[in-house]
């Protein structure tokens, strides 16, 4: 039996909570993924621990990386995760040839040796072979083709059912490109559900037989920034560095690319942007790191358009005074929206941000809001005035095709709203409650939640989906009410 959906709790008042959200995704998954690329085993403070990073970190064990989790790192409170880099990378040719251990299986294999170099030798009798669970995380199933492709082992990805249907095919063609051996449809059959039945989505098998052989590609990353990204987080470890050139349509996300590149620089990787939609990332070794993980400002979203959507106030602590996160937009958003921001001092990199609803009004138009969309159409489907949403066509490429699931769940709730070629309008907001489908999309729970707030009754199906970068959604939700409800005694 499903489960019952979750009851939206309504505020009765307006709110008084501060509130603290785990880690960044984002940076949480290059850093894991850099990690275990490194010379050395590298030490991650507070790492968001979701369904996302546990794939994220099942998928470096599987290659053979370890994972050690600290619950306080160096008496700060901070949980810690300790990462041994891939054996495959680290063992010299000198050394290990011949002798390199299979992680997997503890059977020997000639080929890690060889390809530490980025030239593995020619197939061994029995070749690696490992699977990567990719569940429907973006950052795993974009991010680790290239990483797989430097161990010379044959790996296999795949997925939940939603993520089948997620593009993949750039990033795939581009590892072709660079001489890597990548076939489609695994085990899956063509009547499979949601199996597209072509080689360019999962699942998928790559295998770097003679190693990384290029050093230049062409890829349209219209459909997403993940593609790019993917391929310059792993490429200082390819034998000749990438250089990398987007051509199409315009880049989906860029703040999720200029992440990468500053995540990059930041553990000693060379990288420079020689040409506008153009990347290189010189070969070298990468030091042992530790790093701290900024709080995830989008999902810190939904808590923060709480104020705006009900009124009262929401304060966060530890909000980054500068970030790659695509987050940060909401000190211009949230205004935009009626609500008011304060930035308080705090220490000399963070300040507590204040958000105060004011009276809710559209801005009319917002552009190119990525992943903080949904989150946005919740805001957008209280006021009575329309939004149209712009350059967010990718947006039918996450977690679900947001564009049709968030026009479908406004019209459930009374509301109008209809697609665009670009993106989409909320014409008319909504008037009662309901039931909102999540679609096995973190977002578009939260979205219901955001709603749920302000119109009785509203239910969100299938809550236990936010586990993908926020396990303790309803429990933090349900103290955002808590909270202030005290606090108007
Ligand atoms: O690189 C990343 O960490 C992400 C990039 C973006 O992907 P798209 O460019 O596909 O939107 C974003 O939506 C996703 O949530 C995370
Ligand atoms: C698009 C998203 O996720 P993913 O990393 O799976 O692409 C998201 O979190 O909104």
């Amino acid at each position: 039996m499903p489960p019952q959906p979750w009851p939206a709790p309504r505020a009765g008042a307006p709110l008084r909570a501060e509130v603290t959200v785990p880690g960044s995704k984002s940076l949480t998954n290059r850093y894991l993924l850099l990690a275990a690329l490194a010379e050395g085993p590298c030490v991650v403070i507070n790492p968001l621990q979701s369904r996302d990073s546990q794939l994220m970190l099942a998928a470096l064990q599987e290659l053979g990386s370890t994972v050690e989790h600290i619950a306080d790192w160096e008496g700060t409170g901070a949980p810690a995760v300790r990462i041994t880099p891939l054996p495959s990378l680290t063992q010299s040719p000198e050394h290990s040839a011949g002798q390199a251990s299979d992680p997997a299986s503890g059977q020997d294999s000639g080929q890690a040796s060889d390809q530490a170099s980025g030239h593995a030798s020619s197939e061994a009798a029995s070749p690696r072979e490992h699977s990567i669970d990719c569940g429907l995380a973006g950052t795993v199933m974009r991010f680790l083709p290239a990483v797989a492709a430097l161990t010379g082992a044959r790996v296999r990805f795949d997925g939940d059912p939603a993520a089948r249907v997620r593009p993949m095919g750039p990033v795939l063609q581009a590892l072709r490109d660079l001489g890597v051996e990548v076939s489609g449809a695994g085990t899956a059959q063509p009547g499979d559900v949601d199996y597209p039945g072509d080689a360019d989505h999962l699942p998928f098998t790559v295998h770097a037989r003679t190693g990384i052989t290029g050093d230049a590609v062409t890829m349209d990353a219209s459909a997403s920034s993940q593609f790019i990204s993917g391929m310059l987080l792993t490429a200082a470890r390819m034998p000749r560095g990438l250089t990398l050139r987007h051509a199409g349509a315009s880049v989906p996300s860029l703040e999720h690319v200029e992440m990468t590149c500053k995540v990059l620089a930041e553990v000693g990787v060379e990288v420079s942007s020689p040409a506008q939609h153009t990347w290189k990332v010189e070969p070298g070794a990468i030091p042992s790191f530790t790093v701290r993980v900024e709080p995830d400002l989008s999902n810190a979203g939904p808590f923060l358009c709480a104020a705006a959507a009900i009124g009262g106030e929401v304060s966060l602590r530890g909000w980054p005074k500068h970030s790659t996160q695509i987050g940060r937009r909401w000190t211009e958003l949230l205004p935009a929206f009626g609500a008011e921001v304060l930035e308080e001092a705090e220490t000399d990199s963070t300040v507590t941000l204040r958000v105060r609803g004011g009276s809710l009004r559209s801005p009319g138009t917002v552009d190119g809001t990525a992943e903080l969309t949904p989150t946005v159409a919740a805001l957008a489907a209280l006021c009575e005035e329309p939004t149209r949403f712009t350059s967010v066509a990718h947006l039918r490429g996450h977690e679900t095709d947001r564009i049709a699931a968030l026009v479908t769940e406004i019209r459930r709730l009374g509301g109008q709203a209809e697609e665009t070629e670009d993106g989409f309008t909320v014409l008319a907001p909504v008037t009662h409650g309901g039931l909102v489908r999540s679609y096995a999309d973190h977002r578009m729970a939260t979205f219901g939640a955001v709603l749920g707030l302000v119109i009785d009754s509203v239910e969100v199906e299938d809550i236990a989906c936010t586990a993908k970068t926020m396990p303790d959604f309803p429990q933090l939700w349900a103290g955002l009410l808590e909270s202030s409800s005290a606090a108007h005694i």
